[in-house]
């Protein structure tokens, strides 16, 4: 099936983006600073939001649909910690059919509704030995493995009113957001499920094979997934302020005899398991932040 209800998108113009985000803007009295990526099973985090009003996508003309189980396909404004917000309850990937540029359309539309802060949030295999499931990771940066192979959504024409053609990508996760993620979840007695690493992005949607899984741990990767990346690309190159967490959901297979599979519906379940505490954690951070 078609995604998207249309042949895959390569680009869209800046006055597309600019329609899709007056569209919604006039739908919705709130118009927040600070936006949510809800990863897999991670929509709950919607659950904490006041005075909601739930745009689904499929009533945003020009906005792409959700057809992963663990994502609603939903936008929800409100009030969370007191702060205006707005969260993707769902996101897109590419190995749902969609383009790299069409997964990070609402990213641009996010940038001009005004949003100046995106928090990306993800389900992600544990690739560091270290990990259990269950432990929340604050990304301190990404190995952008998709765009070793060329998938990237900045690659074509460069439109200067979003940002420079050769955007830097060192410190793309903000440092005091990560600090204080981190002294908050220290505060809050997370303290034995808290981590700060690098997630590794591949395209999927298999899940890795057992060298690949090896492979990652040589490189450097503490977690695996399948998105989040070509958002934080797009989002830094249109100037916003970005921080990531990654929820352990599994740890990967890396013995070549191991009986185990990863599964989607473990990564589901485990969600689930911590919707709270990341909820938790996310409703703190966002208290303290300057909008
Ligand atoms: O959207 P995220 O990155 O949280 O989802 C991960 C990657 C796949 O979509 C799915 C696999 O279980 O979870
Ligand atoms: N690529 C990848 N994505 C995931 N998302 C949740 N778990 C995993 C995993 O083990 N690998």
């Amino acid at each position: 099936m078609d995604p998207a209800g249309s042949s895959k998108k390569n680009s869209y113009t800046y006055e597309d983006a600019q329609g899709i985000a007056e569209n919604i803007l006039a739908r919705v009295k709130s118009h927040p600073k600070l936006a949510i990526i809800c990863g897999s099973g991670l929509g709950k985090l919607a659950d904490m939001v006041e005075d909601k009003e739930v745009i689904p996508y499929g009533d945003i003309p020009g906005f792409p649909v959700s057809t992963v189980p663990g994502h609603e396909g939903k936008l929800v404004f409100g009030t969370l910690s007191g702060k205006s917000v707005v969260l993707m309850q769902g996101r897109f990937h590419c190995y749902e059919g969609y383009s790299a540029q069409q997964t990070t359309l609402p990213v641009r539309v996010f940038h001009l509704m005004g949003i100046k802060t995106l928090f990306v949030t993800n389900a992600a295999g544990g690739i560091n030995r270290g990990y259990n499931v269950g432990d929340i990771m604050v990304i301190k940066d990404h190995i952008n493995l998709a765009g070793f192979a060329g998938v990237n959504p900045l690659v074509g024409p460069n439109d200067t009113r979003y940002g420079p053609r050769f955007p830097p990508m060192s410190r793309a996760y903000d440092l005091d957001i990560r600090k204080l993620a981190l002294s908050l979840a220290k505060e809050m007695g997370f303290g034995d499920f808290i981590r700060e690493g690098v997630y590794s992005a591949l395209i999927g949607p298999n899940f890795e094979t057992v060298s690949e899984c090896k492979y990652l741990q040589v490189v450097g990767a503490d977690a695996t997934g399948m998105s989040t990346v070509p958002e934080v690309l797009v989002a830094k190159h249109c100037g916003m302020r970005v921080f990531g967490l990654s929820l352990i959901t599994n740890i990967v297979i890396d013995e070549y005899d191991a009986e185990s599979t990863a599964n989607h519906e473990e990564v589901l379940q485990t969600g689930e398991m911590r919707s709270k505490d990341l909820q938790k954690l996310v409703a703190a951070i966002i208290q303290k932040l300057d909008l």
